[in-house]
């Protein structure tokens, strides 16, 4: 693997920068695997029952959080398609420290994050939020948008709304969020090692872009964070341009404090200060097991702490005489139901205000759960029902052994003895969608657009 001479040089200037370790572990190919479980949905003796031809290892700065001895096919593994875990890179799942340690997370925060595809870090700011908090995840390229939503959908969350706006949009929500993280796009040197061919696409002249990019994009956001809010900014490159400077830049250009992260020095993290004070942390994948990554934290000291909501428009409730069919597929009963055409979702009522006040300003691609659709009086359940955690667990089901859950995530008709009707199918008790048994049928309702479409090696 032959590095950018021209990054390799730039590097020199940072002090913690180990050349001969880092071309080493370059050179070395080692993968490090690692993934998140969802604490929504629990896997069974984790990580004994699961996995089992592989090590697991707790990655010590989350919690929930796991280092694989090696990488099984997650495509045919059901309960990824359950959303029972994320497959994500260890250094970034960080982002739960500065979180925990700077918001005080049991009180119910409005949170940003705004450059949020395909969804790691949304997924994991959702599972340490409390369940009254809001999650706005967004994505300004609408390609990107998709697979972003079903990865909200998959994770289960009805406390996450997902929006495909550009960041100089929510100036508008002025003193809104509590927390805005920004996982800014980046020259992405960071992930070299996994992804050798990214080196193509590097160059000192993109290392700039990126880092006015990335201040445009700081700029843009900050009218939305209020008053003590805090501010997240994390990047996958290695080159000061894009890390410590951008902090220099941010307590240059704002009235903001640096925060400080405890790391325990047994995790390797390098904690920088940039010429203006502000405190980094550097993860590089010669000092511990991960990949290139930077994070900074700030506490926004201007601004006010109140967000004036001016609602115009509200959507459409359901008709009152509906209600008791929706009530029947979900638990609990703090339920906003609301109706677009056909499609009904359900909102938490808690949220409802800030629901419907970014349905005003944002271009909003998702929000709480969609249930599915009222035809003639009865509900043709959503693909997001059965992936969400408000969904009615004690509806008629069908468990599925391994082979007939793949087949199902294929989309193949199933040979199935069950009640008539919708069924829920789960695998090793967790949802993995709808099917629908006819008198000489069984229908697959598995969302086409999300089937595998490999076959099983055998
Ligand atoms: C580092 S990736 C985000 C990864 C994501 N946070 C995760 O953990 O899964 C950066 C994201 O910023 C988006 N992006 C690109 N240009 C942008 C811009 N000008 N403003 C905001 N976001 C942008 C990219 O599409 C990409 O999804």
């Amino acid at each position: 693997m032959q590095l950018p001479q021209p990054l390799l040089q730039s590097l020199e200037r940072v002090d913690s920068f180990d050349k001969a370790a880092f071309e080493q572990v370059h050179a070395s190919g080692k993968q490090v695997t690692s993934l998140r479980v969802n604490p929504a949905k629990p896997i069974a003796d984790f990580p004994h029952s699961h996995l089992s031809a592989l090590t697991v290892n707790a990655i010590p700065w989350s919690r929930n959080g796991y280092y694989l001895s090696g990488r099984p096919s997650f495509t045919f593994d059901p309960l990824f398609h359950a959303g029972t875990y994320y497959v994500q890179e260890a250094s970034s799942m960080f982002l739960e420290q500065a979180l925990t340690q700077t918001a005080d997370l049991s009180k119910p925060l409005r949170v940003l994050d705004l450059c949020a595809a395909p969804g790691g870090k949304s997924t994991h700011i959702q599972s340490l939020l409390s369940a009254e908090s809001l999650l706005v995840t967004n994505e300004v390229i609408r390609a990107r948008v998709n697979i972003l939503k079903d990865n909200i959908i998959k994770w289960g969350c009805n406390n996450v709304l997902v929006s495909n706006n550009d960041p100089k949009d929510f100036a508008k929500l002025e003193d809104y969020f509590d927390v805005i993280v920004v996982d800014a796009p980046c020259s992405g040197s960071g992930l070299f090692r996994r992804e050798p061919e990214a080196m193509d696409e590097w160059s000192p002249d993109n290392v700039v872009l990126c880092s006015q990019r990335q201040q445009r994009i700081l700029a843009d956001v900050w009218p939305a964070l209020k008053k003590d809010g805090i501010l997240i900014y994390s990047t996958c490159s290695y080159s000061k341009e894009e890390d410590e400077d951008i902090t220099d830049w941010v307590m240059e250009n704002f009235s903001v404090s640096p925060e400080k992260i405890q790391v325990d020095p047994s995790w390797n993290i390098v904690e920088t200060q940039g010429k203006q004070n502000a405190f980094g942390y550097r993860f590089w994948p010669d000092k511990l097991d991960g990949e290139g990554f930077f994070l900074a934290c700030f506490r926004k000291r201007e601004g006010d702490d109140e967000a004036v909501m001016k609602i115009k428009n509200k959507p459409i409730a359901v008709n009152k005489k509906d209600i008791p069919i929706l009530e029947k597929w979900v638990i609990g009963n703090d339920y906003f139901f609301l109706q677009h055409l056909q499609t009904v979702y359900a909102w938490p009522v808690a949220l409802q205000q800030d629901y419907n006040w970014l349905l005003n300003n944002l271009r909003v691609q998702y929000s709480g759960t969609i249930l599915g659709e009222l035809i003639r009086d009865k509900l043709v359940p959503d693909h997001s029902l059965a992936m969400s955690v408000i969904l009615d667990k004690s509806l008629p089901q069908t468990e599925l052994d391994y082979k007939q859950s793949i087949e199902y995530l294929q989309r193949k008709d199933l040979k199935l003895e069950t009640e008539k009707g919708w069924q829920l199918v789960t695998y090793q008790s967790h949802p993995l969608g709808w099917i629908n048994a006819l008198p000489n049928r069984i229908n697959n309702y598995y969302p086409r657009e999300l089937r595998i479409l490999k076959e099983r090696p055998e």
